[in-house]
């Protein structure tokens, strides 16, 4: 945990793709903003921080390896937070998982005594490990992963179930293998099971309330 400073509480949520990453960030979000304002507390998606590939073509960007560490602008979220934390306003990019790139819409975000950042490989980065007050991973069985991410992908991401499948394989477990999993180490709190782990939820919260009054 770093000390620089309690005014912006950082917790992260890394974990598998649809291990309820977003699940459970929304409902911590939901649930204490009733207690702090909801100008008080905001979630980032590591998600909105994949780097723009408009100068790309369609067939080029669907190759991409979106779950490699090198598909992510960190540098920019690294900047983003330290704003914040600073107490300045950010855009946080718009992205299109259809599209494969950025938008050009931007979405505002100003300061927050909490920020939810949520994303597969947080926990990879050790300046992203620095800045966070406490990290959460969600370890949630990776078959159950796959079958949450087809049912997802293919409802609300804009995908067939043949891409879902190939690129499960070709890159999505290959680097969970590499990347995330191994970095479950750096984590202050496991959570089984997925993003409706109630004790999770209320223990996520009573750690936050601790720090904002710390
Ligand atoms: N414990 C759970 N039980 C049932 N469905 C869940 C649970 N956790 C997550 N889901 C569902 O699985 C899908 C993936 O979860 P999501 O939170 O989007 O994952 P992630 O953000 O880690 O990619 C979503 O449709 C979500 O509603
Ligand atoms: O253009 C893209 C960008 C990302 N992905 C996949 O998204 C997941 C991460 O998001 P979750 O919400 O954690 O599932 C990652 O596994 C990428 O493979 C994509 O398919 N296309």
């Amino acid at each position: 945990m770093s000390e620089n400073s309690h005014q912006c509480v950082i917790i992260g949520i890394a974990g598998a793709s649809a291990s309820g990453k977003s699940l459970i960030a929304s409902t911590v979000y939901k649930e204490l903003k009733e207690k702090v304002g909801d100008h008080q507390i905001g979630v980032i998606t590591e998600d909105c921080y994949y780097s723009d590939q408009s100068h790309l073509t369609m067939d080029e960007r669907v190759k991409t390896n979106y779950d490699h560490p090198n598909a992510l602008d960190h540098n920019l979220l690294c900047d983003h937070l330290q704003r914040l934390i600073e107490g300045k306003a950010v855009e946080v990019p718009q992205y299109s998982y259809s599209e494969h790139t950025r938008l050009k819409e931007t979405t505002p975000m100003t300061p927050k005594k909490v920020i939810i950042l949520e994303g597969i490989l947080l926990l990879t980065d050790p300046r992203l490990r620095e800045i966070m007050h406490a990290s959460v991973f969600m370890d949630t069985p990776l078959d159950i992963c796959l079958l949450r991410r087809l049912q997802r992908d293919v409802a609300e991401r804009g995908r067939t179930m043949e891409s879902v499948l190939v690129q499960y394989q070709k890159t999505v477990r290959p680097m969970f293998m590499q990347f995330i999993e191994p970095s479950k180490q750096y984590a202050d709190i496991i959570v089984p099971r997925g993003g409706k782990n109630r004790i999770a939820i209320d223990v996520l919260k009573a750690h936050i309330a601790k720090l904002l009054k710390s």
